[in-house]
């Protein structure tokens, strides 16, 4: 039996959400609804404008006989300013400060809400662009690494600074962490990455970058390339960092360890993806 459009516009809506960045032929539907292509195709225009409205994302068309369409998820700048000025201010409660300038972010980075905006946010600054595998260092990048990997439909690959006989074998570098200037050692299992991706880092902190750079020269040894660099947060760091083409969500300004509190403001995210977001409203 025929299904009524409104059952069709929920379940396809339904079917979109949960495959981001998948191309879902027309003919999928028809049969799936036993309807015209002409219907589908009125269907997905309403799909489309809605989402447009209320910036949930956006409903790429592709033409001819291999198209279909394609749910990009997006956010929009008024809901991605609200959440940044939220965590700020979630940031500079006190009893946040750890030593050495980092700060506690593990309840934060525990909360789903919390991870489904994170990933929403960088996979949308990401969007337009070849993202072959998501990229973090093991342990509190990984729930941030596969948040974005969700919405980006990539894979995410975890870079570890222990070596485990169940990665198989690895590649790994050296590099220079931190303010500390030590040398460390991270290592990816070489079944991770196939040379020419392109690969998007993120992470949950940037401190000195130390860590950020040696996963840039990870990606070098896999003769991969990095399409971008993004972080939840960004320390207070005197010296220069290693690492300059980057956005952050949340900055860091101020530390005071007398009385143990810090200041947290938004991070460079908005601004660096301000011609996006117009480009959105549009
Ligand atoms: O910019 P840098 O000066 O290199 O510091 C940023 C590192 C340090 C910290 O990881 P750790 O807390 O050391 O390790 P884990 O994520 O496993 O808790 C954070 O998650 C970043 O990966």
């Amino acid at each position: 039996t025929k299904v009524r459009r409104s059952d069709r516009l929920i379940d396809m809506t339904r079917y979109l959400l949960e495959r981001p960045h998948t191309l879902v032929p027309l003919t999928y539907f028809s049969k799936r609804y036993e309807s015209a292509k002409s219907s589908i195709s009125e269907d997905l225009g309403i799909i489309r404008r809605t989402f447009m409205q209320r910036q949930t994302g956006i409903l790429e068309t592709v033409p001819g006989a291999a198209g279909g369409v394609r749910y990009i998820p997006t956010i929009g700048r008024n809901e991605a300013s609200d959440f940044i000025a939220d965590m700020a201010h979630r940031l500079s409660e006190t009893d946040r400060l750890l030593p050495g300038g980092y700060v506690y972010l593990s309840d934060l980075l525990g909360t789903p809400e919390v991870l489904r905006q994170i990933g929403r946010l960088i996979a949308t600054q990401f969007a337009n662009q070849q993202v072959d595998a998501v990229m973090t260092v093991a342990t509190k990048g990984i729930p941030i690494a596969q948040s974005v990997s969700q919405y980006l439909n990539a894979p995410f690959v975890i870079v570890r600074r222990d070596s485990k006989i169940t990665e198989g074998s690895t590649v790994s570098v050296n590099y220079v962490s931190g303010s500390s200037a030590r040398i460390e050692k991270m290592e990816l299992s070489k079944r991770s990455l196939q040379a020419g991706s392109g690969v998007l880092i993120v992470d949950d902190f940037m401190k000195a970058g130390g860590t950020v750079n040696g996963m840039r020269s990870l990606i070098e040894e896999f003769d991969a390339n990095l399409v971008g660099i993004s972080v939840f947060a960004e320390g207070k760091f005197a010296g220069d960092r290693m690492v300059n083409d980057y956005t952050s969500l949340i900055r860091v300004d101020d530390v005071d360890t007398k009385t143990n509190t810090l200041h947290a403001v938004p991070g460079n995210y908005l601004d660096y993806n301000q011609a996006m977001f117009k480009g959105m409203d549009a």
